[in-house]
């Protein structure tokens, strides 16, 4: 039929065109509209069409907008409807009184299946506060581990929506479905080295996601406090240790680190005009049980275990690289110290009517460990001796050591870590076979 009609409507004689088609137009006219109840069901179907056309451009342009990231942002979304907002109401409902910010909160967490954002979802879920998740269970690492985590946080009360930070209608949504008191954001693209491959799932994320999520956070009314994720990848290629929030952080050495560094600049300008409560956190390299599959304690782990090789990377002169990993358990206790001491943002409307606090912090473990001495602790644990191959650190964003000075964290949120490496990664190592079992293949 569209074949015929093409044939008849648009004939392949140039000099024939306008005329043949204007009569094979009225033929066509005639014969298809010759009633008017033809002429209804016409119309009918032309508007069906259209509503379903602009129903699924407007479903594809938020969530792939502006780059091919199928890796970071699978497509098939499903939000909104009367059940859903239940769910939403329920899961936000604060079940305690008292606490350090004077009653009990309702948190948008972002990023809730992933690693940090799992265990502080659970933490303040566990005290009462009514927590509302938000991750796209993207395929960076391994979704299943994701889907376990947001099963887990089920089981607890905490629902979690599936959805991009990225979807501006989405997050009008549950802001209109619910007063947030608080966003805990740590849905970001993470990974030091993975920049290179995919430069743009770093902007789309860390910098796109960040403007989308302060830009409904500055609308909604009342304006919630906002605690984020940074990193200690700011401080780059910083050499005085260990790294205070008063040094210089302008030589990231990764993009990761520059779409960080952007972010806590972009936060710093919404807390100025709009009058947002901000506190970013510069995590240090944090690692514990239901971690994340890409960092190098748990992929270490998986080959160990395979017995397939790890590759230790070692800096200029042959020296060790070195880490201030911080255990889960200590990074958790900062964040909901940052919730509770957040202060109110000022806006209303869109308005600042006042100031608002701003504020950075290390969160870290203040004392450095060398990834070869990371790897000993691990054989230890596992029981396994590593096949290891010592290679010269590529040039691909790492960094040669952090190191945290969280005197600040210290004195104005009670962080005081007390996990070191050892006591953490027995826990890790523990959770990783109850989890995975010798043998089991992980997924990345
Ligand atoms: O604090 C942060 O802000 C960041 O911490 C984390 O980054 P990193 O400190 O780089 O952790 P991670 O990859 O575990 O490598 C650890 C060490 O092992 C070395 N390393 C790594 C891989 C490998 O195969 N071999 C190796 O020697 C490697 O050279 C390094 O020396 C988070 O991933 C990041 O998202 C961000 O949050």
């Amino acid at each position: 039929m569209r074949l015929l009609m093409e044939e008849e409507l648009f004939p392949s004689t140039p000099g024939k065109v306008k005329i043949e088609r204007a009569h094979a137009f009225n033929r066509q006219f005639n014969r298809c509209f010759a009633s008017t109840s033809t002429m209804f069901l016409w119309t009918l179907f032309l508007i069906a069409l259209t509503v379903s056309y602009l129903s699924f451009k407007s479903f594809v342009d938020t969530g792939t907008h502006y780059f091919n990231l199928s890796a970071v942002s699978p497509s098939s979304r499903a939000w909104g409807g009367l059940q859903w907002e239940k769910h939403v109401r329920t899961s936000a409902q604060i079940r305690r009184s008292g606490g350090g910010s004077g009653g009990g909160a309702s948190v948008l967490v972002t990023g809730a299946a992933g690693f940090v954002g799992f265990h502080v979802s659970l933490a303040l879920r566990k005290r009462g506060d009514g927590v509302v998740g938000l991750d796209n269970f993207n395929s960076y690492y391994d979704p299943s581990l994701k889907r376990a985590r947001r099963d887990l946080l089920a089981k607890s009360g905490v629902f979690v929506v599936d959805g991009d930070v990225n979807d501006a209608r989405l997050l009008a949504k549950l802001f209109d479905v619910v007063a947030f008191t608080h966003v805990m954001h740590f849905a970001a693209q993470a990974g030091v080295r993975y920049a290179i491959e995919n430069p743009a799932s770093y902007v789309h994320s860390n910098v796109a996601g960040l403007v989308t999520l302060l830009e409904a956070c500055k609308s909604a009314d009342p304006q919630p406090a906002i605690v984020w994720a940074s990193s200690s990848s700011v401080y780059g290629l910083n050499d005085k240790v260990p790294f205070s929030e008063s040094d210089k952080t302008d030589r990231p050495a990764s993009l990761y680190a520059a779409t960080k560094k952007a972010g806590e600049a972009i936060t710093h300008s919404y807390n100025h005009i709009y009058g947002l409560s901000i506190t970013g956190l510069r995590f240090f390299t944090v690692y514990g049980p239901w971690g994340r599959p890409d960092m190098a304690y748990f992929s270490f782990t998986r080959n160990i275990l395979q017995g397939k090789p790890i590759t230790v990377y070692r800096g200029k002169d042959k020296r060790d690289l070195a880490r201030d990993f911080t255990y889960i358990d200590d990074i958790v206790k900062g964040c909901v110290a940052s919730l509770d001491t957040a202060g109110r943002s000022t806006g209303s409307g869109g308005k600042k009517r006042g100031a608002a606090p701003y504020r950075i912090f290390n969160l870290g473990n203040t004392s450095p460990v060398t990834v070869p001495e990371l790897v000993g602790i691990l054989e230890r644990h596992l029981k396994v001796k590593a096949k290891k191959n010592v290679v010269e650190m590529p040039g691909n964003g790492d960094v040669p050591f952090t190191h945290a000075n969280v005197s600040r964290a210290r004195a104005q949120l009670g962080y005081k870590p007390a996990t070191d490496l050892d006591a953490g990664l027995k826990r890790f190592v523990k959770w990783y076979l109850s989890y995975y079992g010798y043998n089991r293949k992980t997924g990345m």
